[in-house]
Protein backbone atom coordinates (compact mmCIF):
# COMPACT_ATOMS: atom_id res chain seq x y z
CA UNK A 1 0.00 0.00 0.00
CA UNK A 2 2.92 2.19 1.10
CA UNK A 3 4.40 1.55 -2.12
CA UNK A 4 1.65 2.00 -4.41
CA UNK A 5 0.70 5.73 -2.57
CA UNK A 6 4.76 6.41 -3.02
CA UNK A 7 4.20 5.60 -6.69
CA UNK A 8 1.73 7.32 -7.54
CA UNK A 9 2.30 10.44 -5.48
CA UNK A 10 5.49 10.32 -7.55
CA UNK A 11 3.85 10.24 -11.00
CA UNK A 12 2.91 13.83 -11.29
CA UNK A 13 6.33 15.04 -10.68
CA UNK A 14 7.54 13.10 -12.82
CA UNK A 15 4.81 13.27 -15.81
CA UNK A 16 4.89 17.06 -15.57
CA UNK A 17 7.59 18.26 -12.99
CA UNK A 18 7.35 22.24 -13.28
CA UNK A 19 3.38 22.31 -13.22
CA UNK A 20 3.34 20.28 -10.59
CA UNK A 21 5.87 21.71 -8.40
CA UNK A 22 3.98 25.34 -9.03
CA UNK A 23 1.05 23.74 -8.29
CA UNK A 24 2.28 22.38 -5.27
CA UNK A 25 3.92 26.30 -4.25
CA UNK A 26 0.40 27.79 -5.02
CA UNK A 27 -1.45 25.49 -2.99
CA UNK A 28 0.20 26.00 -0.06
CA UNK A 29 -0.49 29.97 -0.66
CA UNK A 30 -4.31 28.86 -1.10
CA UNK A 31 -3.86 27.06 1.89
CA UNK A 32 -2.33 29.55 4.09
CA UNK A 33 -4.58 32.34 2.59
CA UNK A 34 -7.67 31.44 4.99
CA UNK A 35 -6.11 31.75 8.05
CA UNK A 36 -4.48 34.88 6.89
CA UNK A 37 -8.33 36.50 6.07
CA UNK A 38 -9.76 34.76 9.66
CA UNK A 39 -6.65 36.51 11.76
CA UNK A 40 -7.14 39.94 9.83
CA UNK A 41 -11.32 39.55 10.97
CA UNK A 42 -10.42 39.05 14.23
CA UNK A 43 -7.55 42.07 14.46
CA UNK A 44 -10.87 43.70 12.77
CA UNK A 45 -13.44 43.10 15.14
CA UNK A 46 -11.01 43.47 17.96
CA UNK A 47 -10.40 46.47 17.04
CA UNK A 48 -14.34 48.06 16.39
CA UNK A 49 -14.64 46.46 19.81
CA UNK A 50 -11.71 48.65 21.90
CA UNK A 51 -13.53 51.62 22.38
CA UNK A 52 -10.81 53.45 20.83
CA UNK A 53 -11.02 52.39 17.44
CA UNK A 54 -9.38 54.04 14.49
CA UNK A 55 -11.27 54.56 11.19
CA UNK A 56 -8.28 54.37 9.10
CA UNK A 57 -6.73 51.01 10.86
CA UNK A 58 -10.34 49.35 10.32
CA UNK A 59 -11.17 50.17 6.64
CA UNK A 60 -7.48 48.72 6.44
CA UNK A 61 -8.03 45.29 7.86
CA UNK A 62 -11.41 45.05 6.57
CA UNK A 63 -9.75 45.97 3.01
CA UNK A 64 -7.12 43.11 3.85
CA UNK A 65 -9.12 40.89 4.87
CA UNK A 66 -11.55 41.03 2.13
CA UNK A 67 -8.68 40.50 -0.22
CA UNK A 68 -7.06 37.79 1.51
CA UNK A 69 -10.45 35.82 0.89
CA UNK A 70 -10.59 37.32 -2.78
CA UNK A 71 -6.96 35.57 -3.28
CA UNK A 72 -8.21 32.35 -1.68
CA UNK A 73 -10.69 31.77 -4.02
CA UNK A 74 -8.81 32.80 -7.34
CA UNK A 75 -5.94 30.30 -5.98
CA UNK A 76 -8.12 27.58 -5.72
CA UNK A 77 -9.55 28.06 -9.51
CA UNK A 78 -6.01 28.48 -11.05
CA UNK A 79 -4.50 25.36 -8.46
CA UNK A 80 -7.43 23.78 -10.10
CA UNK A 81 -7.06 24.04 -13.34
CA UNK A 82 -3.12 23.61 -13.27
CA UNK A 83 -4.19 20.40 -11.49
CA UNK A 84 -6.06 19.52 -14.45
CA UNK A 85 -2.71 20.17 -16.65
CA UNK A 86 -1.00 17.48 -14.18
CA UNK A 87 -4.08 14.83 -14.76
CA UNK A 88 -3.48 15.32 -18.63
CA UNK A 89 -0.03 14.60 -18.37
CA UNK A 90 0.25 12.09 -16.03
CA UNK A 91 -2.75 10.34 -17.81
CA UNK A 92 -0.80 9.90 -21.20
CA UNK A 93 2.08 8.98 -18.99
CA UNK A 94 0.17 5.91 -17.38
CA UNK A 95 -1.88 5.04 -20.37
CA UNK A 96 1.42 5.05 -22.56
CA UNK A 97 3.29 2.84 -20.16
CA UNK A 98 -0.21 0.46 -19.64
CA UNK A 99 -0.14 -0.33 -23.08
CA UNK A 100 3.75 -0.47 -24.39
CA UNK A 101 4.11 -2.96 -21.71
CA UNK A 102 1.29 -5.26 -23.60
CA UNK A 103 2.09 -4.46 -26.90
CA UNK A 104 6.19 -5.63 -25.87
CA UNK A 105 5.12 -9.04 -24.25
CA UNK A 106 7.03 -11.27 -26.35
CA UNK A 107 4.93 -14.64 -25.48
CA UNK A 108 1.02 -15.34 -25.58
CA UNK A 109 1.12 -16.93 -21.75
CA UNK A 110 -0.05 -13.60 -20.05
CA UNK A 111 -2.05 -12.38 -23.03
CA UNK A 112 -3.97 -15.56 -23.34
CA UNK A 113 -4.42 -15.71 -18.75
CA UNK A 114 -8.04 -14.43 -17.83
CA UNK A 115 -6.93 -13.23 -14.56
CA UNK A 116 -4.48 -11.09 -16.28
CA UNK A 117 -7.36 -9.92 -18.47
CA UNK A 118 -8.83 -9.11 -15.15
CA UNK A 119 -6.05 -7.32 -13.70
CA UNK A 120 -5.34 -5.18 -17.21
CA UNK A 121 -8.81 -4.02 -16.66
CA UNK A 122 -8.67 -3.06 -13.21
CA UNK A 123 -4.97 -1.35 -14.14
CA UNK A 124 -7.14 0.39 -17.12
CA UNK A 125 -9.36 1.76 -14.33
CA UNK A 126 -6.51 3.02 -11.65
CA UNK A 127 -4.64 4.48 -14.85
CA UNK A 128 -7.45 6.85 -15.65
CA UNK A 129 -8.46 7.42 -12.09
CA UNK A 130 -5.89 7.02 -9.79
CA UNK A 131 -3.63 10.11 -10.88
CA UNK A 132 -6.27 12.19 -11.22
CA UNK A 133 -7.23 11.37 -7.42
CA UNK A 134 -4.07 11.65 -5.93
CA UNK A 135 -3.08 14.48 -7.37
CA UNK A 136 -6.38 16.56 -6.22
CA UNK A 137 -5.84 14.33 -3.19
CA UNK A 138 -2.32 15.59 -2.81
CA UNK A 139 -3.20 18.87 -3.08
CA UNK A 140 -5.93 18.71 -0.86
CA UNK A 141 -3.70 17.82 1.88
CA UNK A 142 -0.99 20.18 1.20
CA UNK A 143 -3.87 23.19 1.16
CA UNK A 144 -5.46 21.02 4.56
CA UNK A 145 -2.52 21.28 6.45
CA UNK A 146 -0.93 24.55 5.83
CA UNK A 147 -4.65 25.77 6.72
CA UNK A 148 -4.86 23.14 9.64
CA UNK A 149 -1.36 24.86 11.05
CA UNK A 150 -2.67 27.94 10.77
CA UNK A 151 -6.14 27.50 12.35
CA UNK A 152 -4.59 25.22 15.07
CA UNK A 153 -2.19 28.18 15.85
CA UNK A 154 -5.88 30.32 16.83
CA UNK A 155 -7.61 27.22 18.49
CA UNK A 156 -4.39 26.82 20.65
CA UNK A 157 -4.90 30.65 21.75
CA UNK A 158 -8.57 30.77 22.63
CA UNK A 159 -9.34 27.14 24.19
CA UNK A 160 -6.61 24.84 23.69
CA UNK A 161 -8.39 21.19 24.29
CA UNK A 162 -10.53 22.50 21.01
CA UNK A 163 -7.00 20.87 19.10
CA UNK A 164 -7.35 17.63 21.04
CA UNK A 165 -11.16 17.31 20.39
CA UNK A 166 -10.80 17.78 16.67
CA UNK A 167 -7.89 15.88 16.34
CA UNK A 168 -9.65 12.93 17.65
CA UNK A 169 -12.73 13.14 15.62
CA UNK A 170 -10.22 13.46 12.54
CA UNK A 171 -8.64 10.30 13.25
CA UNK A 172 -12.06 8.71 13.85
CA UNK A 173 -13.16 9.74 9.87
CA UNK A 174 -9.83 8.83 8.57
CA UNK A 175 -9.96 5.20 9.62
CA UNK A 176 -13.65 4.93 9.13
CA UNK A 177 -13.11 6.67 5.80
CA UNK A 178 -10.00 3.84 4.62
CA UNK A 179 -12.17 1.05 6.06
CA UNK A 180 -14.73 2.12 3.43
CA UNK A 181 -11.98 2.42 1.12
CA UNK A 182 -11.25 -0.58 1.47
CA UNK A 183 -14.32 -2.63 1.08
CA UNK A 184 -14.75 -0.12 -2.30
CA UNK A 185 -11.66 -1.15 -3.76
CA UNK A 186 -12.60 -5.05 -2.61
CA UNK A 187 -15.84 -5.09 -4.61
CA UNK A 188 -13.89 -3.48 -7.54
CA UNK A 189 -12.07 -6.69 -7.57
CA UNK A 190 -13.79 -9.53 -6.15
CA UNK A 191 -16.54 -8.41 -9.08
CA UNK A 192 -14.33 -7.35 -12.41
CA UNK A 193 -14.49 -11.15 -13.76
CA UNK A 194 -18.20 -10.84 -13.78
CA UNK A 195 -18.08 -7.20 -15.22
CA UNK A 196 -15.71 -8.72 -17.77
CA UNK A 197 -18.24 -11.02 -18.64
CA UNK A 198 -20.71 -8.04 -19.28
CA UNK A 199 -18.81 -6.13 -21.52
CA UNK A 200 -18.15 -9.64 -23.76
CA UNK A 201 -21.64 -10.06 -24.07
CA UNK A 202 -22.24 -6.43 -24.98
CA UNK A 203 -19.45 -6.92 -27.37
CA UNK A 204 -21.05 -9.85 -28.75
CA UNK A 205 -24.50 -8.27 -29.19
CA UNK A 206 -22.95 -5.60 -31.20
CA UNK A 207 -20.15 -7.55 -33.69
CA UNK A 208 -20.72 -7.38 -36.82
CA UNK A 209 -19.15 -11.08 -37.16
CA UNK A 210 -21.43 -12.74 -34.99
CA UNK A 211 -24.72 -11.19 -35.97
CA UNK A 212 -25.67 -14.16 -38.35
CA UNK A 213 -25.32 -17.34 -35.82
CA UNK A 214 -27.02 -14.38 -32.96
CA UNK A 215 -30.09 -14.16 -35.24
CA UNK A 216 -29.95 -17.54 -36.76
CA UNK A 217 -30.12 -19.39 -33.60
CA UNK A 218 -31.91 -16.57 -31.89
CA UNK A 219 -28.96 -15.94 -28.92
CA UNK A 220 -30.09 -12.17 -28.87
CA UNK A 221 -32.40 -12.58 -25.81
CA UNK A 222 -30.31 -15.14 -24.13
CA UNK A 223 -27.28 -12.78 -24.02
CA UNK A 224 -29.08 -9.35 -23.65
CA UNK A 225 -30.41 -11.80 -19.92
CA UNK A 226 -26.76 -12.19 -19.67
CA UNK A 227 -25.42 -8.87 -20.55
CA UNK A 228 -28.35 -7.47 -17.81
CA UNK A 229 -27.51 -10.10 -15.27
CA UNK A 230 -24.13 -9.15 -14.85
CA UNK A 231 -24.63 -5.59 -14.75
CA UNK A 232 -27.44 -6.13 -12.16
CA UNK A 233 -25.18 -7.79 -9.97
CA UNK A 234 -21.89 -5.58 -10.06
CA UNK A 235 -24.01 -2.54 -10.05
CA UNK A 236 -25.97 -3.89 -6.96
CA UNK A 237 -22.82 -4.83 -5.16
CA UNK A 238 -21.36 -1.80 -6.25
CA UNK A 239 -24.53 0.17 -4.60
CA UNK A 240 -24.08 -1.78 -1.02
CA UNK A 241 -20.49 -0.80 -0.74
CA UNK A 242 -21.71 2.71 -1.28
CA UNK A 243 -24.74 2.64 0.89
CA UNK A 244 -22.45 1.48 4.24
CA UNK A 245 -19.81 4.52 2.90
CA UNK A 246 -23.18 6.74 3.18
CA UNK A 247 -23.88 5.63 6.67
CA UNK A 248 -20.14 6.55 8.27
CA UNK A 249 -20.50 9.57 6.27
CA UNK A 250 -23.64 10.52 7.98
CA UNK A 251 -22.38 9.32 11.71
CA UNK A 252 -18.70 11.35 10.71
CA UNK A 253 -20.57 14.56 10.03
CA UNK A 254 -22.79 14.10 13.45
CA UNK A 255 -19.64 13.49 15.10
CA UNK A 256 -18.44 16.70 14.06
CA UNK A 257 -21.11 18.90 14.76
CA UNK A 258 -21.55 17.35 18.56
CA UNK A 259 -17.32 18.51 18.50
CA UNK A 260 -17.69 21.93 17.23
CA UNK A 261 -21.00 22.48 19.40
CA UNK A 262 -19.01 21.55 23.07
CA UNK A 263 -16.33 24.34 21.55
CA UNK A 264 -18.20 27.25 20.42
CA UNK A 265 -20.89 26.75 23.85
CA UNK A 266 -17.20 26.36 26.13
CA UNK A 267 -16.00 29.65 24.32
CA UNK A 268 -19.44 31.52 24.35
CA UNK A 269 -19.54 30.86 27.89
CA UNK A 270 -15.86 32.06 28.69
CA UNK A 271 -17.01 35.33 26.46
CA UNK A 272 -20.08 35.86 29.15
CA UNK A 273 -17.51 35.63 31.64
CA UNK A 274 -15.09 38.37 30.08
CA UNK A 275 -12.24 35.54 29.78
CA UNK A 276 -12.56 35.88 26.32
CA UNK A 277 -12.69 39.00 23.97
CA UNK A 278 -15.63 38.62 21.01
CA UNK A 279 -12.81 38.82 18.35
CA UNK A 280 -11.56 35.31 19.85
CA UNK A 281 -15.09 33.92 19.33
CA UNK A 282 -15.54 34.96 15.95
CA UNK A 283 -11.92 33.61 15.31
CA UNK A 284 -12.35 30.56 17.33
CA UNK A 285 -15.91 29.97 14.79
CA UNK A 286 -13.76 30.76 11.61
CA UNK A 287 -11.20 28.59 12.57
CA UNK A 288 -13.69 25.72 13.66
CA UNK A 289 -15.83 26.09 10.30
CA UNK A 290 -12.20 26.11 8.45
CA UNK A 291 -10.86 22.92 10.25
CA UNK A 292 -13.85 20.89 9.36
CA UNK A 293 -14.74 22.31 6.29
CA UNK A 294 -11.06 21.16 5.37
CA UNK A 295 -10.76 17.82 7.23
CA UNK A 296 -14.27 16.82 5.35
CA UNK A 297 -12.67 17.45 2.20
CA UNK A 298 -9.45 15.47 2.87
CA UNK A 299 -11.28 13.07 4.71
CA UNK A 300 -13.91 12.50 1.52
CA UNK A 301 -11.14 12.36 -0.96
CA UNK A 302 -8.86 10.43 1.38
CA UNK A 303 -11.47 7.57 1.03
CA UNK A 304 -11.16 8.03 -3.10
CA UNK A 305 -7.73 8.10 -2.71
CA UNK A 306 -7.19 5.40 -0.59
CA UNK A 307 -9.66 3.02 -3.19
CA UNK A 308 -7.30 4.35 -6.40
CA UNK A 309 -4.54 3.38 -4.05
CA UNK A 310 -5.19 0.18 -3.65
CA UNK A 311 -6.16 -0.43 -7.60
CA UNK A 312 -3.05 1.04 -8.41
CA UNK A 313 -1.40 -1.23 -6.72
CA UNK A 314 -2.57 -3.65 -9.99
CA UNK A 315 -1.58 -0.62 -12.85
CA UNK A 316 1.98 -1.22 -11.10
CA UNK A 317 1.50 -4.74 -11.71
CA UNK A 318 0.77 -5.15 -15.03
CA UNK A 319 3.80 -1.89 -15.81
CA UNK A 320 5.60 -4.46 -13.98
CA UNK A 321 4.81 -7.81 -15.60
CA UNK A 322 7.93 -9.38 -16.62
CA UNK A 323 8.48 -11.13 -20.07
CA UNK A 324 6.39 -14.40 -20.35
CA UNK A 325 9.80 -15.65 -22.27
CA UNK A 326 13.51 -15.40 -21.27
CA UNK A 327 14.75 -13.60 -24.84
CA UNK A 328 18.66 -14.50 -26.04
CA UNK A 329 20.84 -12.17 -27.76
CA UNK A 330 21.96 -14.73 -30.36
CA UNK A 331 21.17 -13.76 -34.20
CA UNK A 332 19.35 -16.78 -35.89
CA UNK A 333 21.58 -18.47 -38.43
CA UNK A 334 20.83 -20.54 -41.47
CA UNK A 335 19.89 -24.21 -41.30
CA UNK A 336 17.90 -26.64 -40.62
CA UNK A 337 15.16 -26.54 -37.80
CA UNK A 338 15.10 -29.77 -35.17
CA UNK A 339 12.64 -30.86 -32.67
CA UNK A 340 13.90 -33.26 -30.29
CA UNK A 341 12.15 -34.80 -27.31
CA UNK A 342 9.91 -32.12 -27.27
CA UNK A 343 6.91 -31.53 -24.82
CA UNK A 344 4.69 -28.99 -24.54
CA UNK A 345 1.25 -28.60 -22.43
CA UNK A 346 -0.79 -24.88 -22.31
CA UNK A 347 -0.72 -25.36 -18.32
CA UNK A 348 0.77 -26.59 -15.35
CA UNK A 349 -2.03 -29.10 -15.04
CA UNK A 350 -3.46 -29.02 -18.70
CA UNK A 351 -3.30 -32.95 -20.42
CA UNK A 352 0.22 -32.35 -22.87
CA UNK A 353 -0.46 -31.49 -26.78
CA UNK A 354 3.27 -32.69 -27.81
CA UNK A 355 4.61 -35.52 -26.26
CA UNK A 356 8.65 -35.82 -27.36
CA UNK A 357 8.15 -35.05 -30.56
CA UNK A 358 11.16 -35.21 -32.52
CA UNK A 359 11.34 -33.97 -35.95
CA UNK A 360 14.19 -32.38 -38.21
CA UNK A 361 12.67 -29.93 -41.00
CA UNK A 362 15.61 -29.79 -43.63
CA UNK A 363 16.52 -26.18 -44.52
CA UNK A 364 14.75 -25.49 -47.89
CA UNK A 365 12.50 -28.22 -47.90
CA UNK A 366 8.79 -28.46 -48.46
CA UNK A 367 7.55 -30.10 -45.58
CA UNK A 368 3.98 -31.38 -45.28
CA UNK A 369 2.25 -31.67 -41.56
CA UNK A 370 -0.75 -33.85 -41.67
CA UNK A 371 -3.09 -34.68 -38.29
CA UNK A 372 -6.09 -34.93 -37.01
CA UNK A 373 -8.06 -32.14 -35.24
CA UNK A 374 -6.44 -31.06 -32.28
CA UNK A 375 -3.33 -33.29 -33.13
CA UNK A 376 -1.32 -30.72 -32.45
CA UNK A 377 -0.82 -28.71 -35.71
CA UNK A 378 -0.76 -25.38 -34.79
CA UNK A 379 0.88 -25.69 -31.28
CA UNK A 380 3.65 -27.09 -33.34
CA UNK A 381 3.72 -23.50 -35.46
CA UNK A 382 3.19 -21.23 -32.32
CA UNK A 383 6.43 -23.39 -30.60
CA UNK A 384 8.52 -22.36 -33.98
CA UNK A 385 7.71 -18.96 -33.59
CA UNK A 386 8.82 -19.53 -29.72
CA UNK A 387 5.23 -17.78 -28.18
CA UNK A 388 5.66 -20.23 -25.94
CA UNK A 389 8.71 -22.51 -24.60
CA UNK A 390 8.17 -26.46 -24.51
CA UNK A 391 8.48 -27.50 -20.93
CA UNK A 392 10.81 -30.23 -21.98
CA UNK A 393 13.00 -30.70 -25.31
CA UNK A 394 14.68 -28.09 -27.60
CA UNK A 395 14.20 -26.47 -30.76
CA UNK A 396 17.12 -25.55 -32.64
CA UNK A 397 17.79 -23.51 -36.07
CA UNK A 398 20.73 -23.77 -37.40
CA UNK A 399 22.31 -25.62 -34.71
CA UNK A 400 21.15 -22.92 -32.27
CA UNK A 401 18.42 -23.27 -29.65
CA UNK A 402 15.73 -20.70 -30.00
CA UNK A 403 15.87 -19.82 -26.78
CA UNK A 404 19.22 -18.26 -26.91
CA UNK A 405 17.70 -15.98 -30.46
CA UNK A 406 17.08 -12.64 -29.92
CA UNK A 407 12.58 -12.87 -30.31
CA UNK A 408 11.98 -10.06 -33.06
CA UNK A 409 15.05 -11.28 -35.15
CA UNK A 410 14.07 -15.01 -34.74
CA UNK A 411 10.29 -14.21 -35.53
CA UNK A 412 12.12 -11.54 -38.28
CA UNK A 413 12.78 -14.57 -40.65
CA UNK A 414 9.32 -16.32 -40.44
CA UNK A 415 6.63 -15.42 -42.73
CA UNK A 416 3.10 -16.84 -41.21
CA UNK A 417 -0.69 -17.27 -42.78
CA UNK A 418 -2.05 -18.64 -39.24
CA UNK A 419 -4.98 -20.55 -39.44
CA UNK A 420 -6.78 -18.22 -37.30
CA UNK A 421 -5.55 -15.31 -39.40
CA UNK A 422 -6.51 -11.30 -38.41
CA UNK A 423 -9.27 -9.76 -40.74
CA UNK A 424 -8.44 -5.85 -39.58
CA UNK A 425 -10.04 -3.34 -39.90
CA UNK A 426 -8.02 -1.40 -42.08
CA UNK A 427 -7.17 -0.66 -45.88
CA UNK A 428 -6.77 -3.57 -48.50
CA UNK A 429 -2.64 -1.82 -48.55
CA UNK A 430 -2.28 -1.92 -44.93
CA UNK A 431 -4.13 -4.99 -44.40
CA UNK A 432 -0.91 -6.70 -46.55
CA UNK A 433 1.52 -3.97 -45.89
CA UNK A 434 1.62 -4.77 -41.90
CA UNK A 435 3.35 -7.65 -43.09
CA UNK A 436 6.64 -5.83 -43.77
CA UNK A 437 5.99 -2.88 -41.07
CA UNK A 438 8.69 -1.08 -42.87
CA UNK A 439 7.65 -1.78 -46.27
CA UNK A 440 3.63 -0.25 -45.32
CA UNK A 441 4.41 2.82 -47.87
CA UNK A 442 5.72 0.57 -50.49
CA UNK A 443 2.89 0.35 -52.80
CA UNK A 444 4.49 -1.57 -55.43
CA UNK A 445 5.78 -4.30 -53.54
CA UNK A 446 2.34 -4.52 -51.84
CA UNK A 447 0.80 -4.69 -55.37
CA UNK A 448 3.57 -7.32 -56.15
CA UNK A 449 2.03 -9.67 -52.94
CA UNK A 450 -1.24 -9.34 -53.80
CA UNK A 451 -0.65 -10.52 -57.57
CA UNK A 452 1.30 -13.37 -55.83
CA UNK A 453 -1.32 -14.25 -53.79
CA UNK A 454 -4.01 -13.41 -57.01
CA UNK A 455 -5.97 -11.08 -54.81
CA UNK A 456 -4.82 -7.93 -57.11
CA UNK A 457 -7.94 -8.14 -59.46
CA UNK A 458 -10.28 -8.49 -56.42
CA UNK A 459 -8.48 -5.45 -54.90
CA UNK A 460 -8.39 -3.47 -58.33
CA UNK A 461 -12.41 -3.90 -58.45
CA UNK A 462 -13.53 -1.92 -55.13
CA UNK A 463 -14.45 1.48 -54.90
CA UNK A 464 -10.86 2.52 -53.85
CA UNK A 465 -8.87 0.04 -54.51
CA UNK A 466 -5.72 -0.43 -52.35
CA UNK A 467 -7.27 2.39 -50.32
CA UNK A 468 -10.57 0.90 -49.70
CA UNK A 469 -11.49 -0.01 -45.89
CA UNK A 470 -11.57 -3.12 -46.00
CA UNK A 471 -14.70 -3.47 -43.14
CA UNK A 472 -18.37 -3.07 -42.73
CA UNK A 473 -17.87 -1.24 -39.00
CA UNK A 474 -15.42 1.33 -39.50
CA UNK A 475 -15.39 3.91 -42.53
CA UNK A 476 -12.31 6.80 -43.78
CA UNK A 477 -13.82 10.09 -44.44
CA UNK A 478 -17.27 8.83 -44.63
CA UNK A 479 -16.82 6.12 -47.62
CA UNK A 480 -18.17 3.04 -46.52
CA UNK A 481 -16.01 0.09 -46.53
CA UNK A 482 -16.70 -3.30 -47.80
CA UNK A 483 -16.10 -6.94 -47.09
CA UNK A 484 -14.35 -9.76 -48.99
CA UNK A 485 -15.42 -12.96 -48.85
CA UNK A 486 -13.65 -15.23 -46.83
CA UNK A 487 -11.51 -16.93 -49.50
CA UNK A 488 -11.00 -13.13 -50.66
CA UNK A 489 -9.60 -12.60 -47.12
CA UNK A 490 -7.38 -16.02 -47.29
CA UNK A 491 -5.91 -14.66 -49.83
CA UNK A 492 -5.03 -11.30 -48.24
CA UNK A 493 -3.50 -12.74 -45.36
CA UNK A 494 -1.50 -14.96 -47.63
CA UNK A 495 -0.32 -11.88 -49.60
CA UNK A 496 0.58 -10.14 -46.13
CA UNK A 497 2.66 -13.17 -45.70
CA UNK A 498 4.38 -12.99 -49.02
CA UNK A 499 5.45 -9.42 -47.88
CA UNK A 500 7.94 -10.91 -46.15
CA UNK A 501 10.15 -11.71 -49.27
CA UNK A 502 13.27 -12.89 -47.24
CA UNK A 503 11.39 -14.81 -44.89
CA UNK A 504 13.78 -18.07 -44.49
CA UNK A 505 10.61 -20.11 -43.23
CA UNK A 506 7.11 -20.12 -44.03
CA UNK A 507 4.19 -21.20 -42.31
CA UNK A 508 0.74 -22.04 -44.50
CA UNK A 509 -1.92 -23.21 -41.78
CA UNK A 510 -4.26 -24.28 -43.71
CA UNK A 511 -3.80 -21.47 -46.29
CA UNK A 512 -5.99 -23.06 -49.03
CA UNK A 513 -9.24 -24.06 -46.65
CA UNK A 514 -11.65 -21.22 -48.21
CA UNK A 515 -10.34 -21.20 -51.66
CA UNK A 516 -11.93 -22.36 -54.33
CA UNK A 517 -10.55 -25.67 -56.52
CA UNK A 518 -9.24 -23.47 -58.93
CA UNK A 519 -8.09 -20.93 -56.50
CA UNK A 520 -6.39 -23.48 -54.53
CA UNK A 521 -4.14 -25.27 -57.21
CA UNK A 522 -3.43 -21.85 -58.52
CA UNK A 523 -2.03 -20.63 -55.50
CA UNK A 524 -0.02 -24.15 -54.55
CA UNK A 525 1.36 -23.76 -58.28
CA UNK A 526 2.27 -20.14 -57.44
CA UNK A 527 3.67 -20.58 -54.12
CA UNK A 528 6.18 -23.50 -55.29
CA UNK A 529 7.79 -21.16 -57.40
CA UNK A 530 7.70 -17.94 -55.37
CA UNK A 531 8.79 -19.78 -52.55
CA UNK A 532 11.55 -22.17 -54.15
CA UNK A 533 14.44 -22.20 -51.54
CA UNK A 534 13.07 -21.24 -49.01
CA UNK A 535 11.91 -23.95 -45.71
CA UNK A 536 7.79 -24.31 -46.00
CA UNK A 537 5.79 -25.99 -43.44
CA UNK A 538 2.07 -26.95 -45.25
CA UNK A 539 -0.40 -28.07 -43.07
CA UNK A 540 -3.89 -29.15 -44.28
CA UNK A 541 -6.52 -31.50 -44.11
CA UNK A 542 -6.76 -31.55 -48.20
CA UNK A 543 -4.04 -34.34 -48.36
CA UNK A 544 -3.64 -34.16 -52.56
CA UNK A 545 -2.28 -30.58 -51.74
CA UNK A 546 0.54 -32.07 -49.83
CA UNK A 547 1.65 -34.49 -51.87
CA UNK A 548 3.80 -32.53 -54.29
CA UNK A 549 6.09 -32.02 -50.34
CA UNK A 550 9.68 -33.00 -49.98
CA UNK A 551 8.78 -34.75 -46.97
CA UNK A 552 5.64 -35.18 -45.76
CA UNK A 553 4.83 -36.16 -41.74
CA UNK A 554 1.57 -37.07 -39.77
CA UNK A 555 1.32 -36.04 -36.22
CA UNK A 556 -0.74 -38.58 -33.65
CA UNK A 557 -0.92 -38.74 -30.44
CA UNK A 558 1.78 -35.48 -29.73
CA UNK A 559 4.50 -37.23 -31.85
CA UNK A 560 5.70 -37.96 -35.27
CA UNK A 561 3.82 -41.23 -36.12
CA UNK A 562 5.14 -41.61 -39.84
CA UNK A 563 7.07 -39.78 -42.55
CA UNK A 564 8.54 -39.78 -45.88
CA UNK A 565 7.84 -39.05 -49.14
CA UNK A 566 3.45 -39.61 -50.95
CA UNK A 567 5.40 -42.50 -52.34
CA UNK A 568 7.00 -43.67 -49.85
CA UNK A 569 4.37 -42.99 -47.41
CA UNK A 570 1.70 -44.82 -49.85
CA UNK A 571 4.05 -47.72 -50.43
CA UNK A 572 4.20 -48.04 -46.45
CA UNK A 573 0.02 -48.33 -46.39
CA UNK A 574 -0.12 -46.75 -42.57
CA UNK A 575 -2.46 -43.91 -41.65
CA UNK A 576 -1.37 -41.62 -43.74
CA UNK A 577 -1.90 -43.74 -47.08
CA UNK A 578 -5.65 -44.94 -44.95
CA UNK A 579 -6.63 -41.16 -44.75
CA UNK A 580 -5.02 -40.26 -48.49
CA UNK A 581 -7.81 -43.40 -49.68
CA UNK A 582 -10.39 -41.45 -47.86
CA UNK A 583 -10.77 -38.47 -49.29
CA UNK A 584 -9.13 -39.75 -52.86
CA UNK A 585 -12.40 -42.17 -52.88
CA UNK A 586 -14.60 -39.20 -51.99
CA UNK A 587 -13.68 -37.79 -55.36
CA UNK A 588 -14.47 -41.12 -57.37
CA UNK A 589 -17.57 -41.38 -59.68
CA UNK A 590 -17.74 -43.79 -62.70
CA UNK A 591 -18.27 -40.71 -64.74
CA UNK A 592 -14.18 -39.37 -63.74
CA UNK A 593 -12.00 -41.27 -66.33
N1 LIG B 1 -4.25 -21.45 -26.41
C1 LIG B 1 -4.56 -22.66 -25.99
N2 LIG B 1 -4.75 -22.89 -24.68
C2 LIG B 1 -5.05 -24.13 -24.23
N3 LIG B 1 -5.20 -25.19 -25.02
C3 LIG B 1 -5.03 -25.04 -26.35
C4 LIG B 1 -4.71 -23.77 -26.90
N4 LIG B 1 -4.60 -23.91 -28.23
C5 LIG B 1 -4.83 -25.21 -28.51
N5 LIG B 1 -5.08 -25.88 -27.38
C6 LIG B 1 -5.34 -27.31 -27.26
O1 LIG B 1 -4.22 -27.98 -27.82
C7 LIG B 1 -4.63 -29.10 -28.59
C8 LIG B 1 -4.00 -29.01 -29.99
O2 LIG B 1 -4.57 -27.89 -30.66
P1 LIG B 1 -4.04 -27.41 -32.07
O3 LIG B 1 -4.75 -26.17 -32.41
O4 LIG B 1 -2.56 -27.37 -32.05
O5 LIG B 1 -4.51 -28.61 -33.02
P2 LIG B 1 -4.49 -28.73 -34.59
O6 LIG B 1 -3.80 -30.00 -34.90
O7 LIG B 1 -3.95 -27.51 -35.21
O8 LIG B 1 -6.04 -28.89 -34.89
P3 LIG B 1 -6.92 -28.47 -36.17
O9 LIG B 1 -6.66 -29.48 -37.23
O10 LIG B 1 -8.32 -28.57 -35.65
O11 LIG B 1 -6.53 -27.10 -36.54
C9 LIG B 1 -6.14 -29.09 -28.59
O12 LIG B 1 -6.57 -30.06 -27.66
C10 LIG B 1 -6.52 -27.72 -28.10
O13 LIG B 1 -7.68 -27.76 -27.30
Amino acid sequence: MIRNAAAALALPFRAAPVVASLTLALTVLAGAAPAGAAWLTMLLVDELTSGAASAGRAAFLAVASALTGGLAIALLYLCGHLGEVVRHRVTLTVESRLFRRIATLPGLRHIEDPAFHDRLRLAEQAAQEAPGTISQFTQEVVRSVVLLAGFAGALLVVWPPMTLLLLASVVTAVFARLATARREAATEEAWVATDRRRLFYRALLTDVRAAKEIRLFGLGELLHARMVGSLTTVSGARLVAQRRGTVVQSALALLGAVVGGIGTVVVALNVAAGRSSVGDLVLFLGAVAGVQTGLSGVVLQLGEAGRAVRLFGHYLDVVGTRDDLVAGTGVPAAGAIELRDVWFRYSEDGPWVLRGLNLTIPAGAAVGLVGVNGAGKSTLVKLLCRFYDPQRGSITWGGVDVRELDVPALRARIGVVFQEFMAYDLTAAENIGIGQVRELDNRARIIGAAETARVADTINALPNGYDTVLSRTHADDERTGVTLSGGQWQRVALARCLMRADAELMILDEPTSGLDAEGEHRVHDTLRRHAEGRTRLLISHRMAALRGADLIVTLTGGRIAEQGSHDELMDADGEYARLFRLQAGGYQDVRVS
